[in-house]
């Protein structure tokens, strides 16, 4: 038997909970293929900070270091809000391991099934067909990561504070490759988004990324957007993107738009990678929902698991080159929606299943 061999990172909130059914989907899914799930629990985040006294122990780090890649849930929470900032979960744990691994590309797909149409705030006739786009977010520069960052009194007794954005050209050429590659398998159209009537970042962003595609990728379609016209196209159209390709900061605001947009943030699934490859060959990645802790329905057990479980379907994809039981178990997962079967979030008119019938209805599919 060949084991499968990653980390799990359940962290705070609904993050255990998704996490424990979606473990169930993929030892489903790979039942009788020659491979085993090998795991390696770790604590993150909130639960870290509980049990170990802070958010990233590094006994944390090298259960992720020593695996193939990561299934992560989400951290953070009102529980740990009044901790010093840079002690908080998202900030101490998140980021760090993002940064630790170098995981600057992150790609979550804006998949609407036509069968949940009902469930965007979009009128059904303006997309009657669903959506597929995808949002590839550039994740460890920008004014997320860039010094100084600083807070402090001035004279005068008023406080200020300051986050600092910056890119470097090497950094954003080899996200606009992520960008080239995934438009490659797709419609072979990119939408970059930018700020570049405003931020330098975003001047020298635009300039890198017209000359990347015209030397490199002529054959793809490159167009820019500045953000603010991006979010209001992205509500008013989503389906006139194919690859919608931004920076940090845009990229987190705009791809939760994305997700409400295709139904709900608990259908959004990511992959996180860099350049390392695993020992198996394949690039190692952090695979996590897009959307966090969902402090208002945790411990309820009502959580949609999708995202969770879509985002194992990439790690076997991405991190294992299984694509075809990552396939196996998208479809299982479309299909269960198509069938009715549906969390609070997604059920717009149906009754609402919670998460562990919402499980067990897409183990039924495998
Ligand atoms: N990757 C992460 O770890 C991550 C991502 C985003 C937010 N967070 C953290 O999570 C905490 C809560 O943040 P927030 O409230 O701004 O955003 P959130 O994404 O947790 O929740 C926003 C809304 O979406 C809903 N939602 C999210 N996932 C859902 C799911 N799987 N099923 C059903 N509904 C779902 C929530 O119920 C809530 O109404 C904060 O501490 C935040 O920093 C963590
Ligand atoms: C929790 C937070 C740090 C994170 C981010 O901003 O990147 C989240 O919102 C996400 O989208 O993954
Ligand atoms: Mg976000």
């Amino acid at each position: 038997m060949k084991s499968l061999k990653f980390a799990v990172l359940p962290g705070d909130g609904i993050g255990p909970e998704v996490m424990e059914v979606a473990l169930e989907v993929l030892q489903k899914a790979i039942d009788g293929s020659g491979y085993t799930l090998e795991t390696t629990n770790a604590a993150v985040g909130g639960a870290a900070i509980d049990e170990h006294g802070e958010a990233l122990p590094p006994s944390t780090v090298k259960v992720c270091e020593d695996n193939e890649a990561i299934l992560f849930g989400s951290v953070g929470g009102p529980k740990w809000e009044s901790l010093p900032p840079a002690e908080q979960p998202e900030r101490a744990a998140l980021l760090p391991l993002r940064k630790h691994f170098q995981l600057f590309a992150n790609i979550r797909p804006g998949l609407l099934y036509p069968d949940l149409v009902a469930a965007s705030p979009l009128k059904t006739e303006r997309i009657p067909e669903g959506i597929d786009i995808v949002c590839i977010r550039e994740l460890t520069g920008g004014i997320y990561f860039g010094q100084p960052k600083a807070r402090r009194e001035l004279p005068d007794g008023d406080i200020e504070a300051l986050d600092t954005m910056i890119y470097k050209r090497s950094e954003i050429e080899r996200i606009a490759e992520v960008a080239a590659q995934t438009a490659l398998k797709r419609d072979k159209r990119v939408c970059s988004v930018d700020k570049a009537n405003v931020l330098t970042t975003s001047v020298l962003w635009r300039e890198v990324v017209t000359a990347f595609f015209a030397k490199n990728y002529p054959e793809i379609e490159l167009s820019h957007m500045y953000v603010d016209n991006a979010a209001m196209q992205l509500a008013r159209e989503p389906n006139q993107f194919d690859v919608l390709f931004t920076e940090n900061m845009f990229g987190d605001i705009l791809s939760d738009e994305m997700g409400i947009v295709c139904g709900s943030l608990g259908m959004l699934c990511s992959a996180s990678l860099g350049l390392e490859m695993n020992s198996l060959g394949h690039p190692f990645g952090l695979y996590e929902p897009a959307g966090g802790t969902a402090p208002d329905i945790a411990g309820l057990g009502v959580a949609n698991p999708c995202a969770q479980i879509l985002s194992g379907a990439m790690m076997l994809r991405f991190s294992f080159g299984l694509d075809e039981v990552a396939s196996r178990i998208e479809n299982a997962v479309r299909q269960t929606v198509e069938s009715g079967i549906r969390t609070g979030d997604i059920a717009f008119g149906l009754e609402a299943v919670n998460t562990r019938q919402m499980a067990d209805a897409i183990l039924t599919h495998l």
